[in-house]
């Protein structure tokens, strides 16, 4: 697995938990053809790893999404004052001030003022644990009766503690923005939090703290004679407001100095002045035109409270600002909108049109969170659809695209850490902290990838009258452009959008186009495929070294296979009949020298040989032994049936006690001379004579006769023919007590006819008493005979190839097998009646004894005469 197992990709990728199981290794068709199968080494197939390649982790070419920024910053603790007037700003106090309940809370926030004083943390209810994270802890009032506890809230982007200042917060949370703004990415930034939370002072701050907005158009301007803000020539600037008109219907009044109430149509704001800005002091002059501008009211919250929902956009535009060729299709739009923050009735003590305008206030917060919450809710389950809370308010409708994760935003939350505003602070963190996992996935950037919306609204955006700063009194108002101008906008776009696929653009690091994203990913997964083919190819070549390591392998072993035939094929020649003739000329040799040792080249075989020979004796050694009768050492073992294959076939040996000599002789040589081998044991001369028969073929019956040595070659010449390898021996020494000495008279020593037999056999004269036994001893200790059971079958089994193994088993004890019957031709008969010399007494003689098949013949009257004429001549 993974199978040998396959070995593992580089870029591992755990696809498989339970690989799959694979099929057995196939033999191929060499082999099958072959009939040798390979299984330890046949390669297994190993599947393209498609899932693999897939499921590789491509880190470069998809950036990871941003998260939503929220930021957290607390106020800190004021003094209260009696009246909280801003400078510069109009506002009609004390028309205000009727409406504030509790009429008189002086007396209240005195007193407050002096506990501070002596213990400046013992009321504040939220604590910074560090940059990122924040402790809301309820007043010890609360704690019991509603068992409250201390909430911590951590994943901010940053917490600004109340001695952060203006400047901190700018470099922390807006510069960024501002950044990314110039490289032409646009963002928005709103604050959301509690009425007199801070909201108005971080955004735009006062002339001793500037906030947000004029340090961003401080920071525009500054860098605009540096290179790295070229490509954005001109910017503009909006301001408007949503506000409501006694709480019955919202209106969208526009703040700059010639503005008034305008309309939205669809997704565009119709009659917005759009005022062009060159410096930071014209931006400045003209923000603080709008606040003037802004409705205020003091509440209890808060002195100089904002009674609507102000946005202010920043546009800037790549191109010459006089030469008017705006291309606004690669503007960009930083946002920075400053909420109403929400109210409580019964702190903030609203009456009439404040209750009203604070329901609107909280009415719109609520929506912008629902909003929020829908887009979060979405991206945690995209089966579940986004709602369209922001149908339910004009703020929500503006700035849909942010809503809807669709263009990137940051959040600054500002709370006031005073105990008495612990539930203020408890409910936006609660409401706002989750926020920080809503994530900017598809968020567009309308500088590099416009679409048609984007397009539309710029051309509707060109029909809104632009106002033209040239100082802080001159403004011209540009004329409307034609749609002429529109294509060839459009067609600048498309070039645009060439010119940054093809040379990479400059923004790579910042903002990656979609095609050079498409780009990285094939780059990469081109590399992964790579590393795999290459893998595959260091297997591969590890497979044609084992293929061949086998193919050298299957040829030495059919080299290996022919040798083993062949030396298979010489065995089966020397066990041939054929063989053994070929090999007469070494049984001669045997006969010349007949020593135990040279008999033993094939030991197997010629010990049987061997073991006749001692049996038959030679025929003209030692006459004074009258005869020698050696048994086939070991009765015991020859007792049984003994099968060979090869001897017996060919060898002869005749031996006859005195006269006899000639006709022995005759009949060795008729054998001999018949391709028969003749082995004459030279180990044994005082074997005088000794009726030998041999059987070519078959079996030899010898019968031993006081009278004479007859020899029955019944089936010498029957059988001489036959090619038949399969000797077996048998022999049953019926009248011989082997315990004792060989009587004078000879006591017949009559061998059953088997089928296959070489009864080795000799005739000692009467006078000669032979112990059969010594000689036997002797025979064994002189030649190799198997005398063990294992030597036996060995040499059985080299003998005889063909023979089964029932026939090959030696049963000393068993009774001797009958011989088979056999029709035997005429030749055979004669000699074997030849042999038979008592004819008259045949049948007394065979009288009590169980009858061969042989004796059972009736023999012929011109048998019986021709028998007669051969004794008479022959003077047996
Ligand atoms: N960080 C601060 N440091 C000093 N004074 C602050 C700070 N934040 C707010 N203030 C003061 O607190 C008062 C209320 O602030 P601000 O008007 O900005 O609240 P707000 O959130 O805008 O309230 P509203 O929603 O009602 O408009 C102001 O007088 C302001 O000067």
């Amino acid at each position: 697995m993974e199978s040998t197992s396959p070995r593992q990709l580089p870029y591992t990728v755990t696809v498989r938990r339970n690989p799959h199981r694979r099929a057995r290794p196939q033999s191929t068709p060499a082999t099958a053809a072959a009939g040798i199968s390979i299984p330890s080494c046949t390669v297994p197939k190993v599947p393209f790893p498609t899932e693999e390649i897939l499921s590789m982790d491509i880190s470069n070419s998809k950036p990871d999404p941003e998260n939503l920024r929220v930021f957290l910053r607390i106020r800190p603790l004021l003094p209260s004052k009696p009246s909280d007037k801003r400078s510069g700003i109009a506002g009609d106090t004390k028309a205000r001030s009727k409406n504030v309940w509790p009429q008189n809370p002086a007396n209240k926030n005195a007193a407050r003022d002096q506990k501070r004083k002596k213990n400046p943390n013992a009321e504040v209810c939220v604590k910074v644990n560090s940059a990122r994270s924040v402790t809301v802890s309820p007043p010890t009032a609360l704690q019991e009766p509603n068992r409250l506890k201390s909430e911590v809230y951590d994943g901010f982007s940053r917490v600004f503690s109340p001695d952060s200042s203006q400047e901190e917060v700018y470099e922390m949370m807006v510069k960024p923005l501002v950044d990314d703004f110039l490289r032409g990415k646009s963002g928005m930034l709103a604050a959301m939090g509690p009425s007199g939370s801070g909201k108005t002072h971080t955004v735009f701050g006062c002339p001793r703290e500037p906030g947000m907005v004029p340090l961003a158009l401080q920071h525009i301007f500054k860098q605009i004679p540096g290179s790295s803000t070229e490509s954005l020539r001109s910017f503009y600037i909006t301001m408007f407001e949503i506000s409501t008109e006694r709480g019955k219907a919202e209106k969208w009044v526009d703040l700059s100095p010639n503005g008034g109430e305008i309309t939205m149509q669809q997704s565009n704001l119709k009659g917005l002045q759009e005022i062009a800005i060159s410096d930071a002091r014209q931006a400045e002059s003209l923000i603080a035109q709008a606040m003037q501008k802004r409705a205020t009211a003091t509440t209890n919250s808060n002195s100089q409270s904002s009674r609507s929902q102000c946005i202010i956009n920043i546009r800037g535009v790549a191109g010459n600002f006089d030469g008017g060729d705006n291309n606004q299709a690669n503007d960009v739009v930083l946002s920075i909108v400053d909420l109403a923050g929400a109210e409580r009735e019964k702190r903030t003590g609203n009456q009439g049109a404040r209750l009203l305008e604070s329901n609107f206030i909280n009415n719109t917060s609520m929506v912008f969170g629902l909003c929020l919450r829908s887009l979060l809710e979405h991206q945690k389950n995209p089966k579940k659809p986004m709602q369209k809370h922001f149908q339910n308010s004009l703020l929500t409708k503006y700035l849909r695209d942010y809503l809807e994760g669709k263009k990137r935003m940051s959040l600054i939350l500002t709370v006031k850490s005073g105990e008495e505003d612990y539930r203020d602070t408890s409910h936006l963190l609660r409401q706002a902290s989750p926020y920080m996992e809503i994530k900017f996935n598809n968020a567009e950037d309308p500088s590099n990838i416009p679409n048609k919306r984007h397009i539309q609204s710029l051309s509707r955006t060109e029909q809104h009258k632009r106002i033209k700063l040239t100082g802080s009194d001159s403004c011209v108002i540009e004329q409307e452009k034609s749609i002429e101008l529109e294509n060839e906008l459009s067609k600048e776009v498309a070039q645009r959008i060439c010119e940054v696929e093809l040379s990479g653009c400059s923004k790579l690091g910042v903002d990656s186009s979609e095609g050079e994203r498409n780009h990285i990913i094939t780059k990469n997964f081109a590399k992964a495929v790579w590393n795999v083919l290459k893998e595959y190819n260091k297997k591969l070549k590890v497979a044609d070294n084992e293929i061949q390591h086998l193919r050298e392998s299957l040829i030495t072993e059919n080299t290996r296979y022919l040798e083993l035939e062949k030396e298979l094929k010489d065995i089966k020649s020397y066990c041939t009949c054929s063989h053994i003739k070929a090999n007469a000329d070494q049984a001669s040799y045997y006969d010349n020298n007949s020593t135990p040792e040279r008999l033993d080249y094939t030991p197997k075989k010629d010990q049987y040989i061997f073991s006749e020979v001692q049996g038959f004796g030679c025929i003209d050694k030692e006459p004074d032994i009258d005869t020698t009768i050696i048994q086939s050492q070991t009765e015991k073992q020859f007792d049984a049936t003994v099968k060979s294959s090869n001897v017996g076939e060919d060898s002869a040996s005749c031996l006859g006690p005195g006269n006899t000599d000639q006709w022995n002789h005759q009949i060795c040589e008729g054998l001999c001379g018949s391709g028969h081998s003749v082995e004459i044991e030279d180990s044994y001369p005082n074997v005088d004579a000794a009726g030998l028969m041999v059987n070519s073929s078959e079996s030899v019956v010898i019968h031993r006769k006081d009278s004479c040595s007859s020899v029955e070659l019944g089936d010498l010449l029957s059988e001489e023919d036959e090619e038949s390898s399969d000797v077996v021996y048998t022999e049953h020494c019926n009248s011989v007590d082997r315990q004792s000495r060989l009587d004078t008279s000879y006591e017949a020593l009559h061998f059953e006819k088997s089928e296959r037999r070489v009864l080795p056999s000799s005739l000692s004269p009467r006078n000669v008493n032979l112990d059969v036994k010594n000689e036997t001893e002797k025979s064994q200790e002189s030649f190799n005979f198997p005398t063990s059971p294992k030597e036996y079958v060995a040499t059985k089994k080299c003998n005889t190839n063909d023979m089964p193994d029932s026939e090959a088993r030696v049963d000393i004890s068993t009774k001797p097998e009958k011989p088979k019957r056999r029709l035997l031709p005429a030749s055979s008969t004669l000699l074997r009646n030849f042999s038979t010399l008592d004819i008259e007494d045949d049948n007394e003689k065979t009288r009590g004894r169980k009858k061969s098949a042989a004796e059972g013949r009736t023999r012929t009257q011109g048998s019986i005469s021709l028998v007669r004429l051969l004794q008479s001549n022959l003077r047996i």
